[in-house]
């Protein structure tokens, strides 16, 4: 390493920048103190309630939502962000220092997630500005597809013309669909050579395009001895393990493309495969017998790299915090490309860049699954202090926690250790062919710690944060820093109906963390998580459990309008000024969170009713899976979400973009119940209100419930779309059966709340 005596080379790679963040903490604390006195002003006129129900329950969902706001603030008091100086590196660091990374790139379905999106981001990577010597991309396929497989091998064709173009003329973006997708400005005064050579690559990529497109339309020949033969009749879930190293980096040049390697890990239907979690997990060995990089990124399939210095801001991270600072994972944030106009389905939580940036201020952010640089030996279990204890780890131990396989339990060993000694022979992959088939398979794990204490853990859908959170609970922190351009990219969901599974998938996902080992406040207290980070994972496991609060309170309005009950007081009372003052006040809160990651006042509108919906549908179906579980009456399931990358033809004007489209989920259920029930009461209020005489009896109107009708009518606003689907045709309208099934629930509801009920 350089000396420190110049100025350049005592500039830190990465810092820490605290953000101002006064008025939001001004904003939560008014909010806390309304819903405290909301709460004292429930006890206090309890007794003079002459229908306590209505009363009981507003108190105890506001009970649910105040807690949920204080664990809230705890999270977002401090905002930490990180910078990296990339272009310090190399006065800080010599290049033969950087260390090696295994790069993995997931995909489980070559239809929901189309190959053509995959080999973006293994483009992306191949072409990163990294020493390729020290690179290796592996790719799992779940899907077990020869059409993957051969997309694959026709794509490291393409990038030995790819990755040397781009490195040429510093190109950008290296994932070819999003380069092509328009002309770059430098083309019209640069040089002819650049022209030409950027046709070609268009028309070598074009033909890319059409290989893997023609391959998609018909079966794929797997027969004769080709390379396809062990795809021949494979079924995705019951097949030998497949490992196919596709090109290799034998001398080790720099210039050259890193190591490409094909995985599909053995399946059967007798055997948990776990998810992604599995996936990781297998990849982990493999890469352990194969390269054995301290280092692994992970990314989803559709997660291209869109900054080339992705690499080297990781390297600030890794060089620039001190060691004593334990930091064992460097997450970049998950941002999308070409998201729908104003973000109709709420897919980007404005909210969750001030949670990681929070957290930052504590332990450190989430594993969030993709994007993520991880320390190997952090992954294989290892503690902050304990590499002397692994140096002498018995051969035994290893034995339990990683399997049988000599070859990994050599690598591992090796890592732990931190010894730089390279097992020979680690420049050829194929060498280690049969040791990574071995440890590829379904078996392999049975007896091991893989799953339990090394790896990804599993026993729950979201297997990232359940991860992250085993990490931090043996005290290790992280780090996040967002660079510019983003570092990388990949596809929002574009359909309501991806969107409600997704959701599904992470509220239930984090809700099954609190029934693990794992359960953060277990971890705070016999392990190593710091209190307020415990309390930052509490909020988030119980995201589920919120839909039941939210949806009572959607039920309160109607039902007090439809029985002639309140439970909000009169607005001629004072305390409706507290109630007022929290809708506000948290609505500016809402929007102004909006507006400091830059986004629209429509975007601030469609997040905020897309939280109620998702709230009364995928949450709640998410809490209930869950409870299902527990019950041992079914398992949660990684269900996949489809990825579609829409051209920019213009066609977001398109009416139908955005617009939501329903099938006979049940999952919607629950939304129209509340949508006829509000509808109902609406009506019956209006008529109520209709009847009065408003010259005599003014003081009669205002004991009236506006309030109840004020927010009657926020939620029919916030389920407008699905307002429309009633009425809406095909795709665009709730199948009717839906219809019918929540009316007859509605109604009964009805039936049953205006048999007790009483007029003005
Ligand atoms: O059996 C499976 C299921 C999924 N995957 C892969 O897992 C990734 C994530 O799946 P996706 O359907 O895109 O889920 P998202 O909700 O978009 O993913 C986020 O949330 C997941 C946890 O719920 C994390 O695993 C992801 O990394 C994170 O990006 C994709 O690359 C899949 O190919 C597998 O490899 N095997
Ligand atoms: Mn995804």
């Amino acid at each position: 390493m350089a000396s420190n005596t110049q100025d350049s080379t005592s500039l830190p790679l990465q810092e820490t920048i605290v953000q101002n963040n006064k008025t939001a903490r001004a904003i939560e604390l008014v909010i806390l103190s309304l819903l405290v006195s909301l709460l004292v002003y429930r006890v206090v006129y309890f007794k003079d309630q002459d229908h306590y129900l209505p009363w009981l329950l507003a108190f105890l969902c506001e009970s649910w939502f105040t807690f949920n706001w204080i664990l809230s603030i705890c999270i977002k008091w401090d905002q930490y962000t990180t910078k990296t100086y990339p272009e310090r590196l190399l006065n800080r660091v010599n290049e033969s220092e950087f260390p090696d990374v295994d790069i993995f790139v997931t995909t489980a379905d070559p239809i929901l997630e189309p190959c053509i999106i995959t080999m973006n981001t293994v483009l992306s990577l191949l072409a990163v500005d990294y020493p390729a010597d020290k690179l290796a991309v592996y790719l799992s396929d779940d899907g077990c597809s020869a059409l993957t497989f051969y997309s694959l091998v026709e794509t490291t064709k393409f990038a030995k013309l790819w990755v040397p173009f781009c490195k040429k003329y510093n190109v950008q973006v290296r994932a070819p669909f999003r380069y092509f997708n328009s002309k770059p400005t430098s083309l019209e005064d640069g040089s002819s050579e650049l022209q030409q050579e950027w046709k070609k690559m268009k028309n070598e990529y074009g033909d890319l395009c059409k290989k893997i497109d023609l391959a998609t339309q018909r079966p794929f020949p797997c027969d004769g001895d080709s390379d396809f033969a062990v795809f021949s009749g494979v079924q995705r879930s019951n097949h030998p393990p497949i490992i196919k190293v596709i090109s290799e980096n034998k001398e080790g040049i720099q210039s050259d493309l890193p190591h490409v390697i094909y995985i599909s890990r053995e399946k059967n239907p007798k055997h948990h495969h776990h998810y992604k979690a599995g996936a990781m997990n297998v990849l982990a060995r493999v890469s352990g017998v194969m390269t054995n990089a301290p280092l692994m990124l992970n990314v989803d399939c559709d997660m291209y790299a869109n900054n080339p210095q992705v690499f080297l801001h990781a390297m600030c991270m890794v060089f620039g915090f001190k060691k004593e600072e334990n930091c064992a994972f460097f997450q970049f944030p998950q941002a999308f490309y070409d998201g729908l106009k104003d973000d109709p389905f709420g897919s980007q939580f404005a909210d969750g860049f001030y949670i990681a940036n929070g957290l930052s201020s504590i332990q450190g952010t989430l594993y969030v699954g993709s994007n993520c640089f991880h320390r190997r030996k952090v992954i294989y279990g290892s503690s902050p202090n304990d590499t002397i204890k692994s140096d002498n780890m018995s051969n035994e131990d290893l034995h339990k926690m990683f399997g049988k396989s000599v070859e990994l339990r050599e690598s591992a060993a090796q890592i732990l250790s931190e010894s730089n000694s390279k097992i020979e022979n680690r420049r050829s992959p194929s060498n280690f062919i049969e040791a990574a088939i071995h440890v590829a398979s379904c078996s392999y794990e049975y007896g091991t710690s893989w799953g339990k204490q090394v790896g990804l853990l599993y026993g729950s859908t979201t297997e990232d944060v359940l991860t992250g959170l085993g990490i931090h609970g043996r005290g290790w922190r992280s780090a996040v820093t967002s660079t510019d351009p983003l570092a990388f990219l990949g596809c929002a969901t574009t359909t309501y109906q991806s969107s409600l599974t997704q959701q599904k998938r992470w509220v239930a996902g984090l809700f099954e963390v609190l029934f693990t080992k794992k359960n953060p406040l277990l971890l705070t207290v016999k392990g190593n998580l710091w209190f307020r980070q415990a309390l930052g994972y509490f909020y988030l496991c119980l995201w589920a459990v919120r839909s039941v609060p939210e949806l009572c309170y959607a039920f309160l309005p109607a039902y007090s309008i439809i029985t002639g009950l309140h439970f909000l007081p009169k607005i001629n009372e004072r305390a409706f000024l507290i109630f007022m003052g929290t809708f506000i006040f948290y609505n500016i809160y809402a929007f102004l969170e909006c507006r400091r990651v830059g986004v629209s006042i429509r975007t601030w509108w469609n997040l905020q009713r897309m939280g109620r919906i998702y709230a009364m549908t995928a949450w709640l179906f998410g809490f209930l899976s869950v409870m299902l579980k527990l019950m041992g009456l079914s398992n949660t399931v990684f269900e996949v979400t489809k990825k579609e990358y829409r051209s920019n033809d213009g066609d977001d004007d398109n009416e139908s973009v955005g617009r939501f489209t329903y099938d006979k989920s049940p999952m919607i259920m629950p939304g129209v119940v509340i949508l006829l029930f509000n509808m109902v009461a609406l009506v019956n209020g209006v008529l109520i209100l209709s009847k009065v005489d408003y010259w005599e009896n003014w003081m009669g109107v205002l004991g009236f419930g506006l309030g109840e009708m004020f927010c009657s009518v926020w939620i029919l606003l916030s389920f407008w779309e699905f307002l429309k689907g009633l009425f809406g045709n095909g795709k665009y309208g709730i199948p009717s059966s839906t219809i019918w099934k929540s009316g007859a629930l509605a109604l009964l509801f009805v039936q049953d709340e205006s048999t007790r009920g009483l007029a003005l």
